[in-house]
């Protein structure tokens, strides 16, 4: 398969906020490789680093990758509808998005609905974004994140707002709709059900990088010690 990124002796670091103070160290990667065909399951206590690697990776690769921020990150006086079709923003030109803004056509109408449909959002479309739950919000943030139909997905808590049921149909929606994936989760048990590849995350390392069908309950007990 394909290989779509690589690191190597790469150090993600933020800047201390004590004046005088080196670089705070986030995480070491000594190699990290992506293929297409990657479905890969990112783990890790919290602070681990997972966001940080994946706002790295889709640094790397944002033309290719769709992507579904940890809080949803909508436009709070937009309209779901606007919220969601402004995940194609770059697909159009200005005047296209102006008018979509003003007097979305019906073509941009039936494919937001095709999209929020299975994602249950159909009956909040022309609401604001700030006047819905959480949990639709995360649905909103997907639907925008599929709409920007790319073949990567980088996914960083996807569907932590909803129950366990819905997180499940959606994460498979999501893994259906990209051929190559990664998605963080606190959630081990629902994503490693959709995915072929896990990466785990411990004290600023990567700890565990296997196939899902090979991984032992002991790997994922040291990761989470
Ligand atoms: N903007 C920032 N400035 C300074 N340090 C940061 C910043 N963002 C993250 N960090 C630090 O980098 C480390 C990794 O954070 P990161 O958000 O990547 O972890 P995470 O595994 O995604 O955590 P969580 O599961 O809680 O979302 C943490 O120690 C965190 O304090």
């Amino acid at each position: 398969m394909s290989l779509l990124l690589e690191l190597k002796d790469c150090r993600l670091n933020y800047p201390s906020n004590v004046k005088g103070e080196d670089d705070k160290l986030a995480l070491a990667i000594d190699h990290l490789s992506i293929r297409a065909g990657d479905r890969i399951a990112l783990l890790g206590k919290s602070g681990a680093g997972k966001s940080t690697l994946l706002r790295h990776i889709r640094s790397q690769l944002s033309d290719r990758a769709s992507w579904c921020p940890q809080d949803a990150s909508l436009v709070p006086q937009l309209k779901v509808f606007h919220n969601i079709c402004s995940g194609a923003l770059d697909r159009h030109s200005g005047f296209v998005n102006l008018k979509n803004l003003l007097l979305p056509s019906s073509r941009f109408k039936a494919e937001v609905a095709a999209l929020a449909e299975p994602l249950g959002i159909s009956a909040w479309l022309w609401t604001k974004a700030d006047e819905l739950s959480g949990g639709q919000q995360q649905r909103v943030a997907i639907a925008r994140a599929l709409y920007q139909q790319k073949p990567i997905l980088l996914a960083d808590e996807p569907v932590s707002a909803l129950d366990k049921l819905q997180g499940q149909r959606i994460l498979e929606l999501l893994a259906s709709r990209h051929g190559t994936s990664v998605i963080a989760m606190h959630n081990a048990e629902l994503v490693l059900a959709v995915c072929n590849r896990v990466i785990g995350l411990k004290d600023q390392r990567i700890l565990l990088d296997c196939r899902v069908d090979q991984l032992g309950a002991e790997a994922i007990r040291q990761l989470y010690q």
